[in-house]
């Protein structure tokens, strides 16, 4: 059955996260339409006050750069092989989105779509129009019914757009059958949130993690995208001269499907290989027993300014989706003094594509191997508890769903005073902090310390004065319950772990 159609033109004020994104999005889309010659351009520096304001807290001269790159990529898609063109066209185009709105509230389904808005601008597309279908369930033949189908083609035509973005994983074939009706591309939100992940990718780890998801993506819907190829010869599509000439033969298929499967071992080898890397790593912090907390949360809601905030570690923060996607590890202090590490981590999604959880679980068992996770919520977000549904859906899935968990409320400083109130309720163990103004911070510390693996041996000593190395040792890693200054040396009583009791032991006295 088809149900009534719903046409939404998002409104870009429904939140303050939106309006900002679409605001980045505009002022990306306004350079890119001053630069018909996008080289020389994109090697010039942009112009000051383009970006967040310039200060190490905001890691603003990663965002200048990734801006810069953003651009020159755009050059790749003139790539002749295949598989390296499909997930680098998406940026700038301008697109017409659409959603099936199977269950749930009007507003739930409006929520998605403006989320999928968000996702696509960052993308770098300009949507231009989304529309949302109530029905049952998603068509099986052309995802969205056929008088929608029909509806959305008009639509398409009128607005000039030449992407149609659905909100959801289609099969190749639902994806094929729609391009067949609307004669643009359509793409779903898997190589939406894959194109995103591709951008802004930058270590070797990061790369090949990406890289690896779109080709398990793209392997059975190799044909699909063939067939569409073909069909949109001298199309316009944005940036890509010469993308739609390109319709691969069955032959052509075959060969392609073979060297993505090579690749595809190829890139599972070098990933295993570099998580190796980072487990040995790990293993050395784990042995020199310093505590780790990992910072997870939903895409966009603070989790790197958090990290910024709490050891001034400078890393990239962008009110983009999946700004982040590397693991940054910085030392942090309890105020007692001791050391434990914070890990900030790549956000997640509702429906974080399978591929990419795949792939990323190797950076993903930073989370898993936690003492303690910080889960960072936006607050002045619509939906903050259906964000911390979907980020407990993908711990589960990660193993990390045992974790000690301390929920941080983040960006209260933008919140109105009965969003708090009824957050308070639903949320009472959770701290409440602001990563902007800094409220909240020194209370999170304290609660931070108070939840961090306590050592576990107590021990009486009394340190010579040339063993200062040791009474260091006992600050850092262990609790000191009391400290006094005597004549043979340093009287410490204090907690610590195995380790460093066994190497206290020579010093041991008597309690006096
Ligand atoms: N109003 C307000 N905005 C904040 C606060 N903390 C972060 N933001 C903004 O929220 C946006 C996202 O911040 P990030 O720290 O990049 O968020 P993230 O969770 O690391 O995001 P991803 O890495 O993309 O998943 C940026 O525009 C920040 O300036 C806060 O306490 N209050
Ligand atoms: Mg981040």
């Amino acid at each position: 059955m088809t149900g009534d159609g719903v046409r939404v033109t998002l409104d870009p004020m429904t939140t303050a996260q939106n309006r900002a994104v679409l605001a980045a999005a505009q002022d990306r889309a306004e350079r890119a339409e001053g630069t018909p010659t996008p080289a020389p351009e994109s090697l010039r520096p942009a112009p000051a006050g383009q970006w967040d304001e310039a200060d190490d807290t905001t890691g603003s001269y990663d965002l200048e750069a990734r801006g810069a790159l953003r651009r020159v990529a755009g050059l790749s898609t003139e790539l002749a092989d295949v598989s390296e063109v499909e997930y680098r066209q998406l940026r700038l185009e301008r697109v017409v989105l659409v959603g099936v709105w199977a269950e749930g509230t009007q507003a739930d389904a409006d929520r998605s779509l403006a989320e999928l808005a968000a996702l696509a601008e960052t993308a770098g597309s300009e949507v231009l129009e989304a529309v949302s279908q109530r029905r049952d369930k998603p068509d099986a033949g052309t995802y969205v019914g056929s008088g929608k189908a029909a509806e959305i083609r008009d639509i398409v035509a009128s607005t000039g757009a030449d992407t149609v973005i659905c909100d959801g994983e289609l099969t190749p074939g639902q994806l094929n059958a729609l391009e067949k009706i609307l004669k643009v591309k359509v793409v779903d939100r898997t190589a939406l949130i894959l194109d995103i992940f591709a951008q802004h990718a930058t270590s070797r780890e990061g790369k090949a993690q990406v890289e690896l998801a779109q080709m398990q993506y793209m392997l059975p819907r190799l044909r699909g995208w063939g067939e569409s190829l073909s069909r949109q010869a001298g199309g316009r599509v944005a940036g890509g001269g010469g993308i739609g000439t390109r319709g691969p033969g069955e032959t052509k298929i075959e060969t392609d499907r073979r060297r993505i499967r090579s690749r595809v071992s190829k890139l599972r080898r070098e990933i295993a290989g570099m998580a190796t890397a980072r487990a040995t790593q790990r293993s050395g912090r784990d042995r020199n027993a310093v505590p780790s907390v990992a910072i997870a949360g939903y895409t966009n809601a603070g989790k790197s300014s958090l990290l910024n905030r709490l050891t001034g570690a400078g890393v990239l923060v962008e009110n983009a989706l999946f700004a982040t996607l590397d693991p940054t590890v910085r030392r942090a202090q309890s105020p007692d003094g001791r050391e434990y590490t914070l890990t900030d981590t790549v956000g997640f999604v509702r429906h974080l594509p399978h591929q990419l959880v795949d792939s990323f679980r190797s950076t993903l068992e930073e989370v898993a191997g936690a003492d303690l996770l910080l889960h960072v919520v936006d607050g002045s977000d619509p939906d903050p508890l259906g964000q911390i549904d979907a980020v407990h859906v993908v711990l589960r899935e990660i193993d990390a769903a045992a974790v000690p968990e301390l929920i941080v409320v983040n960006k209260v400083d933008a919140m109105t005073e009965d969003d708090v109130l009824t957050l308070r309720q639903a949320l009472p163990g959770a701290v409440w902090v602001s990563a902007r103004t800094g409220e909240g911070i020194e209370r999170l510390r304290e609660i931070v310390a108070a939840r961090l693996p306590h050592p576990d041996v107590e021990v009486e000593v009394l340190v010579p004065y040339d063993r200062g190395d040791l009474v260091a040792r006992v600050h850092r890693d262990g609790e000191v319950l009391s400290e006094q200054h005597e004549e043979a040396g340093t009287r410490l009583s204090a907690r610590v772990d195995g380790g460093l009791a066994a190497a206290l032991e020579q010093f041991a006295a008597p309690v006096g």
